[in-house]
């Protein structure tokens, strides 16, 4: 058995990872930290998962991640970077759900989450965890770095046709919305009911965090810089992304063989057939990114829809995915989970 630490388990992607990996059939459950709640059995912080996960909150010091095989970050930024060599020197593999590794130039990374880099040194060597592009580099990893939930769905759509040099990557456009539970668990007001419920707005706009990370890895599949317009939203629903994405075709291609083409062999990526309009209720629940492809009126702009439920294909299906590559388990393992509808 792979046995399992998870720091930071009282948050929303900590929870998700322990529904996923309370019932994958390879993993123990070892250690789920917490500052805060260190000694209150899991189960009874989150009732879903009595019966269960039969472990307590134990402090991030007591030493229990040391006897772990993989330590997950659910932590917010700027953590994993601390702790993560430790780890690594102890033969212990580390997937950190967080920014942390996710970029690899350390300038960009310390503009934009304002803070110092602690483990530069590790840049190079993190993996970005986004199997659909890294399977092979994945297999070998001792760092992951588990990709954010826009740039999820967002590489995920724009990739066949960067791939395929089909469109001008001069001005791509991501318009994307989330849930608030993309906010994380702690109190913010503008995640309060009253605020979220029956509205809605952009932010972000002048340039949100995941605009580097997302250009990042468009850019590597372009072989040259691409251009970016990327506006998130927020939506009043808790769990879901969707990305309406926009480029120009620069050739004229069969777009939805292209797609159903590049992801044949992708079990967590599903191409709709022609004209769909993919839903997030539709992936609730599960490791999935639905892609629907479009060429309104026959004109020159590819018009790409993704959805994924950013806990999970977002953060920790992916993460357990990424852990399943890095232990030879078939990808699949644990992560067979039928989307929640309605
Ligand atoms: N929510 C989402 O959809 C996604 C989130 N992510 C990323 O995953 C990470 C976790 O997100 P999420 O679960 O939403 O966040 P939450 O705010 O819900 O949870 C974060 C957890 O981290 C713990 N924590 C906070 N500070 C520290 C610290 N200094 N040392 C150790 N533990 C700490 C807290 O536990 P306690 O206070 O009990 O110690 C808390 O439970 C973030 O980096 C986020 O950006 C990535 C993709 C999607
Ligand atoms: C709705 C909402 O607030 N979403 C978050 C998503 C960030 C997130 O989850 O961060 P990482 O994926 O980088 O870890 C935001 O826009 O900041």
């Amino acid at each position: 058995m792979i046995k399992v630490g998870i720091v930071g388990g009282t948050g929303y992607t900590g929870v998700e990872l322990l529904r996923i990996l309370s019932v994958h059939p390879n993993v123990k459950i070892q250690a789920v930290t917490s500052r805060k709640e260190s000694g209150m059995p899991v189960a009874d912080m989150y009732t879903s998962l009595r019966g269960f996960v039969d472990v307590k909150f134990s402090d991030p010091d007591a030493g229990e991640l040391q006897q772990c095989d993989v330590v997950f970050f659910a932590t917010p930024n700027g953590i994993a970077m601390q702790q993560a060599e430790a780890l690594l020197n102890a033969g212990i593999k580390v997937i950190d759900l967080a920014a942390d590794f996710r970029i690899k130039d350390q300038a960009t990374w310390e503009k934009w989450y304002g803070m110092t880099h602690a483990a530069p040194h590790l840049l190079e060597e993190a993996v970005y965890g986004l199997p659909e592009i890294n399977r092979e580099k994945i297999k070998g990893a001792r760092l992951i770095a588990n990709p954010g939930c826009y740039p999820t769905a967002v590489q995920l759509g724009f990739l066949p046709l960067i791939e395929a040099g089909v469109v001008d990557t001069s001005n791509l456009i991501a318009d994307c919305k989330s849930g608030v539970s993309g906010a994380g668990r702690k109190a913010e007001v503008h995640t309060l009911l009253a605020e979220a419920g029956d509205n809605f707005k952009a932010y972000g706009v002048a340039g949100h965090r995941h605009l580097p990370e997302i250009r990042q890895g468009l850019s590597i599949a372009n072989g040259s810089e691409v251009g970016l317009t990327f506006t998130p939203h927020l939506l009043p629903m808790i769990r879901g992304i969707h990305a309406t994405l926009y480029a120009k075709l620069t050739k004229d291609v069969d777009l939805q063989a292209l797609f159903e083409n590049r992801y044949a062999n992708e079990t967590f990526v599903d191409v709709l057939p022609a004209g769909s309009h993919p839903e997030t209720r539709s992936v609730r629940g599960a490791n999935i990114c639905r892609i629907a492809v479009h060429r309104p009126q026959g004109g020159d702009t590819a018009v790409i829809l993704a959805v994924e439920d950013n806990l999970v294909k977002g953060a920790a299906g992916q993460a357990v995915q990424n852990m399943n590559i890095i232990f030879g388990l078939p990808e699949t393992t644990g992560l067979q989970i039928v989307p929640l509808m309605p």
